[in-house]
């Protein structure tokens, strides 16, 4: 049952924990069960052709959708405030399958210039390749998205926070003033680092949220996933046509079951992520190896504002700069021990990396710095260890 839509809304856990299941057409089972089917037997021809004529509803073939994957999709559109999700195979499977499905030749996008190393790639050897035009600029400026907007402009696309510089982005502002351009455009946010236990970019005026959920939502390192949330006709469209067929990105079933396990923790998880990343940050900032520390939450970050009134906690993601640049990051990582040195992020494990010659390797050195990722940045993916075990680790490798 959709418990949300009996009473006023049911509290954010409560619906991660319930909405889209009912226990009472499986059996009394407790939890979803796990369709590990390719495909749906037909009780005649012409039910068969009904549901592929979209006349009936009813599964045909798990690329099409699977009753697992079906609610989870549910529960994501409610904690996000959407109206639909689909679940896809990784993060670059949901935004691509977004990108391919919305964007034809001759049209124009534009982009923050700070972007998941795979993002950016997508565009520059991907979009590029079939004549789609692309303006990088600093969406923290709105001024600036605005002035590259043109005629062709199908969507605006930024990640906030974001990936790895922690700049953060005014959502709404965003959405008002390109909307007020042209309504057609589509606003799209990439929610991974925040999830919507903190952040939900279409109440904010967005138009639609990407996430990898392989991260935070699932939240236990052990998944590669991926989803985009909105309105109806837009996510129909871009499960029948970008996932369908032009990407095939379908999500597992047992992913699907995997990832419903991590969002009933989302919350709890989130809030620790986000108390122990505060105390890390600021005793980064405050010792002497430090150069600089990003982090939303620190209330001499640039972004503090900013984050306090679109963000309800300011994450598990930070980054830092030291005195000694690359090489004394490079130094700092190879002392950690409890840390593990991997990309991803939103595990239970801390995670340590350096962008610049690992998620963010896919810039030249000179499109990083035009980019803004700094050469020395190191990024930290604070998990849910305890905060002293975690200090200990990093600061061990701040003495090197
Ligand atoms: C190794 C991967 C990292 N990130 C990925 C990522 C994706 C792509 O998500 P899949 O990896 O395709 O699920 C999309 N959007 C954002 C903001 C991301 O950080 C990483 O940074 O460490």
């Amino acid at each position: 049952k959709n418990i949300s839509s009996k009473a006023p809304k049911a509290a954010f856990s409560t619906r991660a924990i319930h909405s889209g299941y009912d226990s009472d057409t499986e059996n009394g089972a407790l939890t979803p069960p796990i369709y590990m089917t390719s495909t749906f037997a037909f009780d005649s021809a012409e039910q068969g052709g009904a549901r592929f004529a979209g006349e009936e509803e009813g599964p045909i073939y798990s690329r099409l959708g699977n009753p697992t994957q079906s609610i989870l999709e549910t529960r994501l559109a409610d904690l996000e405030e959407g109206e639909a999700a689909l679940a896809t195979a990784s993060g670059m499977g949901a935004i691509s399958a977004a990108f391919w499905t919305l964007l034809a030749a001759g049209d124009h996008i534009v982009a923050d210039k700070t972007l998941y190393g795979c993002t950016f790639a997508l565009i520059e050897h991907g979009l590029k390749k079939f004549g789609i035009e692309v303006s990088y600029v600093d969406c923290c400026n709105v001024e600036e998205i605005t002035a590259a907007l043109n005629e062709n402009t199908k969507l605006v696309y930024f990640e906030s926070p974001v990936n790895p510089n922690l700049r953060v982005m005014d959502i709404q502002k965003i959405s008002d003033e390109v909307h007020r351009f042209n309504s057609e455009i589509k606003v799209i946010v990439d929610n991974t680092y925040c999830t919507p236990a903190i952040q939900q970019p279409l109440m904010l005026g967005a138009d639609l949220v990407v996430h990898s959920a392989t991260k935070y939502l699932g939240g236990h390192g052990d998944l590669i996933a991926g989803a985009v949330v909105g309105d109806a006709e837009t996510i129909q469209r871009i499960r029948f046509e970008g996932l369908k067929d032009m990407t095939g990105a379908v999500i597992a079933p047992m992913t699907a079951f995997l990832i419903m396990r991590g969002l009933k923790t989302l919350e709890l998880r989130m809030q620790r992520h986000s108390e122990t990343a505060l105390i890390i940050a600021e005793r980064l900032q405050q010792h002497p190896a430090v150069e600089v520390t990003y982090y939303p939450g620190l209330p001499t970050d640039p972004y503090y504002d900013l984050a306090k009134q679109q963000m309800s906690l300011s994450g598990g993601m930070l980054a830092f700069e030291l005195k000694g640049g690359l090489e004394a990051g490079k130094s700092f990582m190879n002392k950690l021990q409890m840390i593990k040195r991997a990309v991803s992020l939103g595990d239970a494990e801390t995670l340590c990396q350096h962008p610049a010659s690992m998620t963010h390797s896919t810039y030249t050195p000179e499109q990083r710095l035009a980019h803004g990722v700094s050469e020395g940045l190191v990024r930290l993916s604070i998990g849910l260890e305890g905060v002293e075990d975690i200090w200990q680790d990093i600061e061990r490798g701040l003495l090197a």
